[in-house]
């Protein structure tokens, strides 16, 4: 898995049509969350098996910027080792249904062309990547 953390003030994003046949059904096509850690995920093969993981990872950087809201932001331009639509959708749910025990978790729609405006804090953790692999 790889992740582009941004730590924001907020973060608008608005979906603008499907990018796969059977993207995500969603009820609101524009969200905005102020005071968020936005986490892009790139699902890669096999991240079914990291979730406990990359659970540990996503809340550690939480921890470290404070925040206590999480939005997770769907991102297939980080890897070239993808999973599919199908095992990422499903790793992405399971991944909020984790991090929902501690935090407030929001999730960007899959599948979707999606413009956004995001404001970066600019602090200095306020922009971290990492591979999460399991454990070696
Ligand atoms: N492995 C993945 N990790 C994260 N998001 C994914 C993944 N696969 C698909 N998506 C989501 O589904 C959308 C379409 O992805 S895709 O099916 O691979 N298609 C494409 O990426 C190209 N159509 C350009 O978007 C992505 O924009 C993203 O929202």
């Amino acid at each position: 898995m790889r992740v582009l953390f941004i730590h924001a003030d907020y973060i608008e994003y608005e979906a603008k049509s499907k990018a796969m046949k059977d993207a995500e059904e969603i009820i609101e096509k524009k969200e905005r969350y102020e005071e968020c850690l936005v986490p892009f995920i790139s699902v890669e093969e096999g991240d079914s098996s990291i979730l406990d993981r990359a659970v540990v990872e996503i809340e550690d950087v939480a921890k470290k910027v404070g925040a206590e809201r999480i939005v997770l932001y769907p991102y297939a331009h980080l890897s070239n080792k993808l999973a599919s639509p199908g095992e990422a959708m499903k790793v992405l749910k399971e991944l909020e249904k984790m991090l929902s025990e501690k935090y407030e978790v929001h999730r960007a729609p899959f599948g979707w062309y999606k413009s956004f405006v995001i404001s970066c804090k600019g602090h200095p953790l306020s922009e971290l990547s990492k591979e999460i692999r399991g454990e070696a």
